[in-house]
């Protein structure tokens, strides 16, 4: 379970996050939605320790973040995230970029470690790919490697963050197909933040509005979906997607 409790975030005198409090159970699929600079990277960074909180409480599978103390490796053990720039290690193979922290960090047995990523590999329809580098992939496939990178540490959380918005349109179906069939699955807890409106109406359980750091509408999918929150989320979206 993920626990924020009146957290707030600095970056010097900059309040990005504003008095968060939010609960995410084991197993849900919030999708973070908002106006570009709101503070939604800054808010999922915060739950595997990439961005330090200031104040409040931040519980993510029963460790307090807020402790400076806190063991941020065995965290990201069950807290795994997927970046907008996919991230991999470009002098490795696709199959090592997967073996790589379930060896170091797991010590999984080498055997059993090839055969959970070439099977990770056939689920994100990369099979042929594992003896690939990276630079040899398009950015969605990049994208579904690094996506079955983080499924090899087994984690409980999965952070998603833009994983679609650097990617050509023609990609982005087939990174959000991998992504609706972890949703359905039901045993992985999700936190995407996206634009991706369609992917937000089929998978989501729950769906954030934030805008200028703070949760403004913490909403159950179906009462999102209804009219007008959805039309205003539209507006600010139509607004991100003229900017870029
Ligand atoms: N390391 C940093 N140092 C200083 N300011 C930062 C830092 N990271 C983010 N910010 C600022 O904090 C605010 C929130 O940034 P954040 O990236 O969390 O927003 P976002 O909602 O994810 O935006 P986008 O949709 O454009 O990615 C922005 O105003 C940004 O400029």
């Amino acid at each position: 379970m993920i626990e924020f409790k009146n957290v707030d975030k600095y970056y010097g005198k900059y309040h990005a996050l504003t008095d968060i409090n939010l609960q995410v159970q084991q197993g849900e699929v919030v999708v973070v939605i908002g106006p570009s600079g709101s503070g939604k990277s800054t808010l999922i960074r915060t739950i595997n320790g990439l961005e330090e909180i200031e104040s409040g409480q931040l519980i993510v599978n029963g460790m307090d973040l807020a402790d400076k103390k806190a063991d941020l490796n065995e965290l990201r053990k069950n807290v795994g995230m997927v970046f907008q720039h996919f991230n991999l290690y470009a002098n490795k193979t696709v199959i090592e970029n997967i073996m790589l922290a379930p060896r170091l960090v797991l010590k999984r047995d080498e055997a059993e470690n090839k055969k959970i990523a070439l099977r990770l590999l056939d689920t994100v329809g990369l099979a042929e790919k594992a003896d690939a580098y990276p630079k040899q992939l398009s950015g969605g496939q990049k994208q579904r490697v690094a996506i079955a990178r983080s499924l090899a540490m087994k984690p409980k959380v999965l952070l998603f963050d833009e994983p679609t918005s650097a990617l050509d349109p023609e990609m982005i179906d087939d990174v959000l197909n991998v992504m609706k069939s972890i949703a359905k699955q039901g045993d992985m807890t999700l936190v995407v933040v996206t634009h991706e409106m369609g992917f937000a109406r089929e998978v989501a359980d729950r769906v954030i509005f934030f805008d200028q750091g703070q949760v403004v509408e913490d909403d159950p999918a179906e009462e999102f979906f209804k009219q007008p929150k959805e039309e205003r989320a539209r507006q600010f979206l139509s607004k991100i997607i003229t900017h870029k």
